[in-house]
């Protein structure tokens, strides 16, 4: 192998999503695609300059932001604070609950029929309304699952199916989906499932129980692209949306030459005065004064006192555009303080080609 190649991070173990969104923009052939155990160390590689680039999931079309992923770019340990976003990546998530056929080999092929079985107290909620219903059943009998192992994400993804089929069933935060496959595995009692990819289930030599477990057709997840500050050099573009355990014709970008010229994203953090009234509203107010337009704000607890906060705000455009520029002089003094934290080519399917699928 050529050490000269750049390396890529990512979530590991290899089969994750965030695996398969960076083997969607970085050619294996030309960079060392390198499996972490968790988000923090994906940072920590760029941060200490073991890694050239990192790849982390952001946020998902259906359940929100990762958290974890949110805390690091606020940074407020003062871990990581030469790491800034460089790139996105989209990727379709179509979710499997894999395991061990009950009865080894050749087991039951047939549906689980009894929804809420496995709530032995009937202390838990109501049948799930005809709204509410997941639109897969199991293909094998899930009578024999005891335990749940996935990313935090992936349980609020798949809710409508864990309350129709699993409903009681313990759920194991695991590092990622793949790693939570391997946990599996790993278990010589059989008697344990996760929520993965159909790649992770095939790594671990594992059964699909039920496919597409996801409750919302066009389930999609946004990955970062990481760098350090001071050694920022454009990733490559995403070839296409990578073809993950199903392909997904309706969710593939745009062709090449369909491309309108280059948009793009920032991201920057700040706090606020606590006791200044409306000095978030100024702050926010700095963006619409030179007609920037947001496209999300999350926020985290700032580590500072109880209840105090870091904004991250998402906006169209970069530094170097005048309305950008002008827009950070007046953030200066409406907010306590500031960080910048990257600009990146947004992908142009741009948000509207999520909608689309949605909208079937
Ligand atoms: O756990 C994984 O495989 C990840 O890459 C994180 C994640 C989890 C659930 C949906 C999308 C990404």
């Amino acid at each position: 192998m050529d050490k000269k190649q750049p390396v890529v991070a990512f979530l590991g173990p290899r089969a994750s999503y965030t695996h398969q969104a960076a083997q969607s923009v970085f050619p294996p052939e030309s960079h060392t695609l390198t499996p972490l155990m968790s988000i923090a160390d994906c940072f920590a590689a760029v941060q200490n300059d073991k890694a050239s680039y990192s790849v982390v999931p952001f946020e998902n079309s259906s359940n929100g932001a990762v958290v974890f992923t949110l805390d690091l770019l606020a940074d407020i340990q003062g871990l990581c604070g030469d790491v800034v976003v460089t790139g996105e990546i989209y990727l379709p998530v179509h979710h499997c609950l894999v395991g061990r056929v009950s009865g080894g080999e050749g087991g039951g092929t047939q549906a689980q029929s009894v929804s809420g079985s496995h709530d032995a107290t009937g202390l838990l909620e109501k049948e799930p309304t005809e709204s509410q219903q997941p639109h897969v059943r199991p293909t094998h009998d899930l009578s024999h699952i005891k335990k749940l192992y996935s990313h935090p994400q992936a349980w609020g993804q798949c809710k409508r199916f864990l309350s129709t089929h699993l409903k009681g069933i313990e759920q194991i935060d695991a590092s990622s989906t793949s790693r939570a496959a391997e946990l599996v595995a790993e278990d010589t009692t059989g008697t344990t499932a996760a929520i993965s990819s159909k790649l992770a289930a095939e790594m671990s030599s594992l059964s699909v129980l039920a496919d597409s477990i996801e409750d919302f057709e066009g389930n999609s997840t946004r990955f970062f692209i990481l760098q350090r500050r001071d050694a920022v050099s454009p990733p490559p573009r995403q070839r296409s949306t990578p073809q993950t355990s199903q392909s997904d014709p309706q969710t593939q970008p745009p062709p090449e030459e369909a491309s309108p010229a280059p948009a793009y994203k920032s991201l920057l953090s700040f706090t606020v005065s606590h006791t200044i009234p409306g000095a978030l509203q100024r702050s926010l107010g700095a963006f619409n004064n030179h007609g920037i337009n947001l496209t999300s704000i999350n926020t985290r607890p700032s580590g500072e006192a109880a209840w105090h906060y870091i904004f991250l705000v998402e906006f169209e455009g970069r530094k170097g555009e005048g309305k950008v520029d002008e827009a950070l002089k007046e953030l200066e003094g409406a907010a306590r303080g500031w960080r910048w934290l990257g600009s990146w080519e947004a992908w142009r399917g741009g948000r509207e080609g999520w909608d689309s699928v949605f909208e079937q």
